[in-house]
């Protein structure tokens, strides 16, 4: 018989409720307007842009993968609690598309719950992937009477359970190429300024990605006996021409590879949790053509999605937030060099980016300005 008043290791107090808080995406033709204005209210991206990025949806019939892989992450998440006797009922809400944040914290209300942990679908630290959406939770928590208090889990990019799957999945994929193929690391371009402000200290997301990088890439030199080139690229680059964002592009790098003689590219992306539309249309799609057409042999890795040893790492970093606000000392895993990310952001932590006043398509310097956070 256990010790009835041992701790479990489960032990979800302080908490009563667990929230996924993602992005959201179109499932239909006539849902991609009204989502990509959502997305982009008051940011400033060129019409050109919006038609482009709509095409990408309709592509795919305006069906966004991002919203079947978090129903399949929800199942997966209530299947591993359930296994390992977390006792904790899991929501789901979005910035961008139903089911939308708001509806979902009126049903958390209604259903009673006062304090809630948060797993947000993005690992590294920058305005898009972490203060925006502790703003969206700011904003909720004033609009709806009696919001429970949120806590968001520190990011998970350099944690095991998310090195791990893209360790496994960069082998798989260069195992269908030449033995000495190079890899290029993916993310989500963001601007310059954007970069500069990331994490508390500034340059955090470029710097997060690099630690992660050199993880996969130091345990798939080990695991093949063979060192080869590594790059760190970017994807889904938007915002005005004359407004500097992270490069090299995927593409422009792929072109790079093949002028310097490289035998093949493993494509890893390690910017995104499950298969996004930037990992479909952008990766599969169009630096796939570009592959091609240079004629040199590309293989995409899988992202995480619901492989069990990402799954686990959300569970046990819910029991491990429960655990450190309950005043105890959890075990913090993670490899690199930078260290466990943070329980909490400070207030001033990747303010919002400079953006344009107004929607003009052509903004200059003059027109920026400080956008409320
Ligand atoms: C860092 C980052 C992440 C990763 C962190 C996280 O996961 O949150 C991310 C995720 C995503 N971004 C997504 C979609 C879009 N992002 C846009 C625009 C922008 N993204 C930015 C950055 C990021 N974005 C930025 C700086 C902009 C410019 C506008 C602005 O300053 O805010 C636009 C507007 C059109 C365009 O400009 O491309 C769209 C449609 C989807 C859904 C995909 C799907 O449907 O599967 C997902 C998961
Ligand atoms: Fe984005």
């Amino acid at each position: 018989m256990a010790d009835p008043q041992a701790p479990t290791r489960s032990d979800p107090t302080p908490y009563d409720a667990v929230l996924l808080l993602s992005f959201g995406g179109p499932e239909k033709a006539e849902d991609v307007l009204p989502f990509l204005q959502n997305v982009t209210r008051g940011r400033g991206i060129p019409d050109e842009r919006l038609k482009e990025v709509g095409e990408h949806y309709y592509q795919f019939g305006g069906r966004s993968p991002i919203n079947d892989q978090n129903r399949e992450l929800l199942a997966a998440l209530r299947a591993s609690f359930a296994e390992a006797g977390l006792d904790l009922p899991i929501y789901w809400g979005n910035r961008n598309w139903t089911p939308y944040l708001t509806d979902t914290v009126r049903e958390m209300v209604a259903d009673g719950v006062r304090r809630a942990v948060v797993v947000v679908t993005s690992a590294y630290p920058s305005y898009s992937g972490c203060r925006q959406y502790r703003e969206n939770l700011a904003d909720v928590t004033e609009a709806v009477p009696g919001a429970p208090h949120f806590d968001k889990l520190r990011h998970y990019a350099n944690h095991p359970g998310f090195v791990g799957p893209f360790v496994e999945a960069t082998l798989k994929a260069l195992e269908g190429l030449p033995e000495d193929a190079a890899i290029a690391y993916v993310t989500h371009s963001i601007p310059t300024t954007m970069n500069a402000t990331s994490g508390p200290t500034g340059g955090g997301y470029v710097a997060w990605h690099e630690d992660v990088a050199a993880q996969i890439s130091a345990e798939v030199e080990r695991r093949t006996g063979r060192a080869r080139r590594t790059d760190l690229v970017y994807c889904s680059r938007s915002g005005p021409p004359q407004v500097p964002w992270l490069e090299p592009d995927v593409n422009d790098h792929l072109e790079a590879l093949t002028a310097d003689g490289a035998s093949g590219a493993a494509v890893v992306p390690i910017g995104f949790v499950s298969d996004h539309m930037e990992v479909i249309y952008d990766l599969d799609t169009e630096a796939a053509a570009t592959a091609a057409k240079l004629g040199l042999p590309m293989a995409r890795a899988a992202t995480p999605g619901v492989h069990p040893d990402f799954v686990a790492m959300l569970r046990d970093l819910v029991i491990e937030r429960a655990a450190a606000e309950r005043g105890e000392q959890p075990d913090r895993p993670c490899g690199g060099l930078i260290g466990p990310g943070w329980d909490n952001c400070r207030p001033d932590c990747c303010p919002a980016p400079r953006r344009p006043s107004t929607p003009s398509t052509t903004p200059t310097t003059a027109s920026m300005n400080e956008e409320p956070a």
